[in-house]
């Protein structure tokens, strides 16, 4: 696994713990969302693997590197993208691309023209000058190209509009190289759902949930009708019917997953990684 976080406690200053016990792993080349409401601790659990916090206990691995030991090695290899992109100094896109684009191995330029072209966004233009929306994009773009072999995005599509959410799918999907290992943190589901390949539900201080989609299309069955089935696993209104959960049987064809109805599903105590996969596992045994 080349993300590992094992038996993570932690808080901030006279505050309870926000994470205790926390564990999770991730294998090389996910594209992974993490979901979780408000305050369940999205951005901090990014700021740990960053090293920009440091855990109360328990321990963090990035590939062979402790995020809080804040090594150049690890530098070079983990770009964070924050939540909130604030600017000030007076620098233009291209000149914050030569200052900082010195501090990443495999920061490639043509690649940084070309997002940000496809975001219609041009290097001669001041940072400060732009809009919110704007300098996100110009991060994101930045982001990508450094090629780190860790991308760290916190809540990436806020202060987007609705066309540029189509073109940071787009862009993401087609600048990730194999072996880059990215998370996405948001409450936004739809705009990371065509793209993320494995989802991790952050609630009560512990990763709930964290699986890949295709295993879960392959264990789990999202459907709707009038009647609330006898078996499903969780179940909403919808409409006149509802729209449910299910195990899914081997003769069934797969179903798309419903990540909101999902998410609801793991707040609401029905579905946790533990439910649906010691089932296969002591079936297997
Ligand atoms: N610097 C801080 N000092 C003290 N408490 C903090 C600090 N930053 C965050 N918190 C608290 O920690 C909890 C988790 O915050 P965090 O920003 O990590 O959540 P989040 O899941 O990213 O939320 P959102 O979806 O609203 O961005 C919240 O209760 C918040 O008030």
């Amino acid at each position: 696994m080349v993300i590992s976080v094992k038996e993570l406690d932690f808080s901030y200053r006279k505050k309870p713990l926000l994470f205790e016990g926390l564990q999770w792993s991730l294998p090389e080349g996910s594209v992974v969302g993490l979901l979780g409401k408000n305050g369940a601790g999205k951005s901090t659990l990014l700021h740990l693997l960053a090293g920009l916090l440091f855990p109360k206990s328990g321990s963090i691995y990035l590939g062979r590197h402790c995020p809080k030991d804040r090594s150049p090695a690890f530098l070079e290899e983990i770009f964070f993208l924050a939540d909130d992109v604030a600017y000030s100094g007076n620098m233009s896109i291209g000149q914050y691309e030569k200052v900082m684009g010195a501090f990443y191995p495999a920061f490639d330029s043509e690649q940084f023209e070309k997002i940000l072209t496809d975001f219609g966004l041009e290097k001669k233009v001041k940072l400060k000058e732009l809009s919110l929306g704007e300098r996100k994009k110009v991060f994101l773009s930045f982001g990508l190209s450094t090629n780190c072999r860790f991308l760290l995005f916190d809540e990436p599509t806020n202060g987007l509009d609705i066309p540029s959410k189509s073109v940071f799918r787009k862009v993401v999907a087609g600048n990730l190289k194999d072996e880059q290992t990215l998370i996405i943190s948001t409450h936004l589901v739809a705009d990371v759902e065509k793209l993320i390949d494995r989802v991790a539900i952050l609630y009560d201080g512990k990763i709930q949930l964290d699986a890949d989609l295709l295993e879960l299309s392959d264990r789990l069955l999202f459907s709707s009708s009038t009647n609330l089935p006898d078996d499903a696993l969780h179940a909403e209104k919808f409409g006149t019917g509802y729209q449910f959960i299910r195990s899914r049987k081997e003769q069934e064809a797969q179903t798309p997953i419903n990540l909101e109805l999902l998410f609801n599903a793991v707040l609401n105590r029905s579905l946790s990684s533990n439910s649906i996969f010691q089932t296969q596992n002591s079936e297997a045994l």
